[in-house]
């Protein structure tokens, strides 16, 4: 590594060839958990799984509700990576550190990402337990002029200026939604925008109205830079925030929120959850080539 912030190519190079040589698995998806979801992961079947304490380069995890584990296995026979735990920067982490394993992903083969998040709903429609498909982001972060690809560019991974007007798939995102239908449960499904915000502190009701206003749908601290970083490097995206609060955009009532209760909403949705993403990498249109 160079500096503290700066990590070069040889530097995911090294961390792709150790999990190579650890594993004979070859993903073609990565999927990352948000808060409380890590039992996305339970589903893989021939698991081979590294606490990132283990995988040279890896970030550390220290938030609740992220156990810090890479899951390789198969979803119905489609090969994939998970990250049981993601990294936010409120930890302390830069913004290259904490989208790190995404590009080591690229280097693996990987070419869809799927994320998820807990989140908490400005739209006035949304109920908490809703699950909602990713639209489109507000990177409040990336617009103040912090954002993961800041320094010199890799070209090796993409352009100096990506364009991001359509990054979470449609494709995906129709298929998503039609097997929703399938499975009964379009009545706690939506689709929307979602703001990242640095955190770690939950929002005022002043900035809470703010969101509001500039047409957020969900909030939460994280998925915007992995999905900067994912699309630069021309993968494919799709994303699920749960709604696991309603955001308090009053001054005179409304339940203050806590992660606790964020946790305990996403055990939940867990089945759903679990129920959609693997059905959805079963039908991705992916060329699974193994080892
Ligand atoms: O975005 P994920 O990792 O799901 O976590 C969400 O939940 C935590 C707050 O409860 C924050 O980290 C927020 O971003
Ligand atoms: N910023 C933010 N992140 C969250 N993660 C889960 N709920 C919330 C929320 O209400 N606000």
């Amino acid at each position: 590594m160079h500096s503290k912030d700066q990590i070069c190519h040889e530097d995911y190079q090294r961390t792709a060839s150790w999990l190579l040589s650890h594993t004979e698995h070859r993903p073609k998806v990565a999927i990352i958990c948000g808060s409380g979801l890590g039992m996305l992961a339970d589903a893989l079947k021939c698991q081979d799984s590294f606490p990132y304490s283990d995988i040279p380069g890896f970030p550390q995890s220290t938030v609740q509700g992220h156990a810090g584990r890479l899951v390789f296995g198969e979803l119905k026979g489609k090969t994939c990576v998970c990250m049981q735990g993601r990294f936010h920067m409120y930890e302390g982490h830069s913004l290259s550190k904490t989208t790190f394993p995404v590009r080591v992903f690229k280097l693996l083969g990987v070419e869809t990402l799927v994320v998820t998040n807990a989140a908490g709903s400005l739209a006035d429609s949304y109920q908490v337990g809703d699950i909602m498909i990713i639209k489109d982001h507000i990177n409040v972060l990336g617009l103040a002029g912090l954002n993961p690809l800041n320094g010199p560019n890799d070209d090796k991974f993409g352009p100096r200026f990506p364009p991001m007007s359509c990054v979470y798939d449609k494709d995906l995102r129709k298929m998503a939604f039609d097997l929703c239908k399938s499975m009964g449960v379009t009545q706690f499904v939506q689709e929307g925008v979602y703001c990242m915000v640095g955190g770690p502190n939950f929002e005022t009701v002043a900035e809470a109205r703010l969101l509001h206003r500039l047409g957020v749908d969900a909030v939460g601290m994280s998925t915007a830079p992995e999905v900067v970083v994912a699309s630069h490097c021309g993968m494919r995206v799709f994303g699920l925030s749960l709604i696991t609060n309603k955001v308090v955009k009053s001054y005179d009532d409304g339940e203050p929120v806590n992660h606790e209760a964020v946790l305990e909403v996403s055990k939940l949705r867990s089945q759903t959850l679990q129920s959609l993403v693997t059905e959805l990498v079963s039908q991705m249109d992916i060329n699974n080539n193994t080892a």
